[in-house]
């Protein structure tokens, strides 16, 4: 029989492959999602200086986001089993130049300066890592996880340092609210859900392939935010 971590390849289709991961590696989720940067502003002591340096380093990410977002649309509309698949990931796209706008606002409010910003060490490998999923030979399952993981990390840390018993500094709420509020989880729900259907289809192989590459990506979120707050 189809055997993953104890559970028949029924049973995992019953609490979703996406969800059994998450459990299976939830030190390092959470080594993401509560690292000491988030905790600090969610408990309102953080450093400025790292505030600035991760909304510098951040918007030369998003930037070669766009470009992965767009061959995840690509993929989809190649290899995607539902139409609907494209409206959301189509809506991702364009949420993009919204949250490009908002970066560039934001550094100009806190005085960076983004024609300046030289993309460090940490960012450049994660931009890599993107470069390398934009690869027409990686499959639509791989890359919509990948999608939908990189945008729920940051769901849950935000989410984090603005709910009950929280104290951020009131001038990041806005920040906080960007990926932390509610329409951007139902967002994250929805990649999540299409990911999740991919990979109840998917073979072992694609499945190995892609558990490999969500834990890829949760090493470059951690070096990230190691990153900004000047540890690397
Ligand atoms: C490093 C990083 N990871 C995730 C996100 C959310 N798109 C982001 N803006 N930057």
């Amino acid at each position: 029989m189809d055997k993953m971590e104890g559970k028949t390849r029924g049973e995992e289709r019953k609490i979703g492959v996406i969800e059994t991961w998450s459990r299976k590696h939830r030190l390092l989720f959470d080594g993401v999602t509560r690292h000491p940067l988030v905790l600090s502003i969610r408990d309102g002591s953080i450093n400025i200086a790292s505030f600035k340096k991760w909304l510098a380093q951040d918007y030369l990410f998003v930037r070669a986001f766009v470009p992965f977002v767009a061959s995840v649309l690509i993929k989809a509309w190649k290899e995607s089993d539902e139409s609907g698949d494209m409206e959301i990931i189509l809506g991702g796209v364009a949420s993009l130049e919204n949250e490009i706008a908002w970066f560039k606002r934001e550094a100009s409010k806190w005085g960076v300066s983004l024609s300046e910003v030289v993309p460090q060490q940490a960012n450049k490998k994660y931009c890599g890592l993107l470069e390398s999923l934009m690869n027409p030979e990686v499959g639509y399952t791989v890359a919509i996880t990948a999608f939908w993981a990189i945008e729920a990390v940051y769901q849950e840390s935000f989410a984090h340092c603005i709910e009950e018993g929280s104290k951020p500094p009131p001038e990041l709420k806005e920040t906080c609210e960007r990926w932390g509020n509610e329409a951007f989880a139902k967002y994250c729900q929805s990649l999540q859900n299409i990911a999740n259907r991919r990979l109840q289809k998917a073979s072992d192989e694609e499945l190995k392939k892609t558990e490999v590459m969500l834990l890829n990506v949760l090493e470059h979120e951690v070096d990230f935010w190691n990153m900004s707050q000047g540890n690397v």
